[in-house]
């Protein structure tokens, strides 16, 4: 299984442009696999269908689906919101057609229809601005409807680069997407927004060739980590260093090494900063507590969680391979520009985990800023660290340095808890030992960390109460499940 490929708005027009003479024509290819699937979804509930079309081409699919679903002999209804002629003349034709079969059109919402689905045909990838007067309106008139909401292309009002809600966004049930997967689909608001996502290539998929942007799926990431081989030892596994548990804070270490520890890293020395910590962990005694220079003879190190005002970020700017920057010692690294320098000269990989609060520190921005491109953000700090970065949060963002990216698509809001975070450190950290490369290692963590808080959800393990531990018990099973 590949993961599938992620196109923005400049990308798809691109694509638009190379087969703008395609026959059968795009829209055509769009709006017919959206009559098929919402026959699908309408045909289990067998009720009306209300189709919302707007003024652009995104309302030209949903013309042509209303003609085709019309000619199946579904009962439709089209809310024409704007009243215009489409622009496409493929839109021009099925909307002719339509009406020419008896189609009903109306120019209001249709208050007396009780849908079984609303199809949202208003606004789609074109859209650059807020949605304002006749076309907000129809957005709140999809959503105050009670029934199932298909959104074409992508629910109305959410950006198809950013996944911000410009302001009144639908909130479809289903999307059904064209030609390509779109970041906006699986990040910031568009990850409440989409529902479950479809994808339909118009046939195109071959021909799109590479893009910056992937999608991270467990069913394709899971086959990165090679199974053991019967005579593995622990030293095939590596060893992780962690850096961090300045008083007061030393649990959140030894939850970055319980993690490493049970997502498979061979060994695991955690340097407490903590005069006064702990001598080992009654729940994990394979976990050795050590003082912070003594864990440096490690195949990679994580610093951070929970490291306060220690010094463990130049310590791990020093170590002369890979790290990973988490919690206190990003905020270091935002505070104290000397640290910038030596660390984008570092020839190991390095690794950063900021949650957009520390991603604003480090951007010396806010954190509204952040949110308003999730993506160019995180491949800013790539850039700017000469690093490998994951900006956390509803569809986290995993940025390189090369400028490519992917967005992972497991994780629930259950993650929104304490904990969480040094777990994750502490994954990509037992990734690293067992002989993953960095971009891998993060992306493969990332994944697994959402893909462990679904599976507990999907057992009524959370989202309210889940917490970090049942997050790592759970990786460690998937990490060992058969796909
Ligand atoms: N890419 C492809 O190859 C294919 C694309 N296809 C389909 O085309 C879609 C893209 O279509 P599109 O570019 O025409 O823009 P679309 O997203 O429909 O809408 C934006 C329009 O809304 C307008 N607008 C008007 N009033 C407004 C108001 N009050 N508030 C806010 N906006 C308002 C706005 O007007 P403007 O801002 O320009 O004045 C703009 O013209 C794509 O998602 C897919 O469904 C498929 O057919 C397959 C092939
Ligand atoms: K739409």
């Amino acid at each position: 299984m590949s993961a599938p490929a992620l196109l923005n708005n400049a990308e798809l027009r691109v694509v638009e442009q190379r087969f703008r003479d395609a026959s059968p024509p795009l829209m055509e290819r769009a709006g017919r696999a959206s009559a098929v699937l919402a026959a699908s979804i309408a045909g289990e509930r067998g009720g009306p269908i209300v189709i919302v079309a707007g003024p652009g081409n995104n309302g030209g699919d949903a013309w042509v689906a209303a003609q085709h679903l019309a000619q199946s002999f579904h009962r439709v209804t089209v809310f024409d919101v704007m009243g215009t002629a489409p622009r496409a003349s493929e839109a021009v034709a099925a909307k002719a057609a339509y009406g020419a079969g008896g189609g009903t059109v109306v120019r209001e919402w249709p208050a007396s229809v009780r849908p079984s689905l609303v199809i949202d045909g208003v606004l789609g990838i074109g859209s650059t601005r807020v949605p304002e007067g006749a076309i907000a309106a129809a957005i709140e008139r999809i959503n105050a409807s009670g029934a199932r909401v298909l959104a074409l292309d992508i629910a109305s009002g959410i950006d198809a680069d950013t996944g911000v809600a410009r302001g009144a966004a639908v909130r479809a049930d289903d999307t059904l997407t064209f030609i390509a997967m779109k970041p906006g689909l699986f990040t910031g608001d568009g990850v409440e927004h989409s529902g479950v996502v479809h994808l339909d290539d118009l046939d195109l998929g071959a021909e799109l060739g590479e893009s910056r942007g992937m999608l991270l799926e467990w069913e394709a990431v899971r086959a990165w980590l090679e199974p053991r081989r019967a005579n593995a030892h622990k030293g095939s596994h590596g060893t992780l260093g962690i850096l961090g548990g300045a008083a007061g804070m030393t649990g959140a270490a030894i939850l970055a090494g319980r993690a490493a520890l049970r997502t498979g890293a061979g060994k695991v020395l955690v340097g407490l900063y903590d005069e006064r910590a702990p001598a080992f962990d009654p729940e994990a005694p394979e976990l050795m507590l050590r003082k912070p220079a003594d864990v440096l003879d490690a195949d990679a190190l994580v610093a951070g969680p929970g490291s306060g005002s220690s010094p463990a970020l130049a310590t791990a700017i020093a170590f002369e391979k890979p790290i990973v920057l988490d919690a206190d010692s990003l905020n270091d690294l935002a505070k104290n520009a000397a640290h910038r320098k030596p660390l984008k000269a570092r020839k190991a990989a390095t690794i950063l985990t900021p949650h957009p609060g520390e991603a604003a520190r480090l951007l010396n921005t806010d954190t509204k800023a952040i949110q308003a491109d999730r993506i160019a953000s995180a491949l800013r700090m790539a850039e700017e660290f000469n690093a490998h970065v994951v900006l956390k949060g509803a569809g986290s963002i995993v940025a390189h340095p090369d400028g490519t990216y992917a967005i992972n698509t497991t994780g629930n809001p259950g993650l929104a808890s304490g904990g969480t975070g040094d777990a994750l450190a502490g994954m990509i950290g037992a990734m690293l030992c067992q002989g993953l490369d960095a971009p891998r290692a993060l992306a493969f963590a990332v994944c697994l960390h959402g893909a462990a808080a679904d599976a507990c959800v999907a057992r009524g393990v959370g989202p309210v109460g889940l917490t970090a531990s049942d997050v790592i018990l759970e990786a460690r099973a998937l990490v060992n499940s058969e796909p």
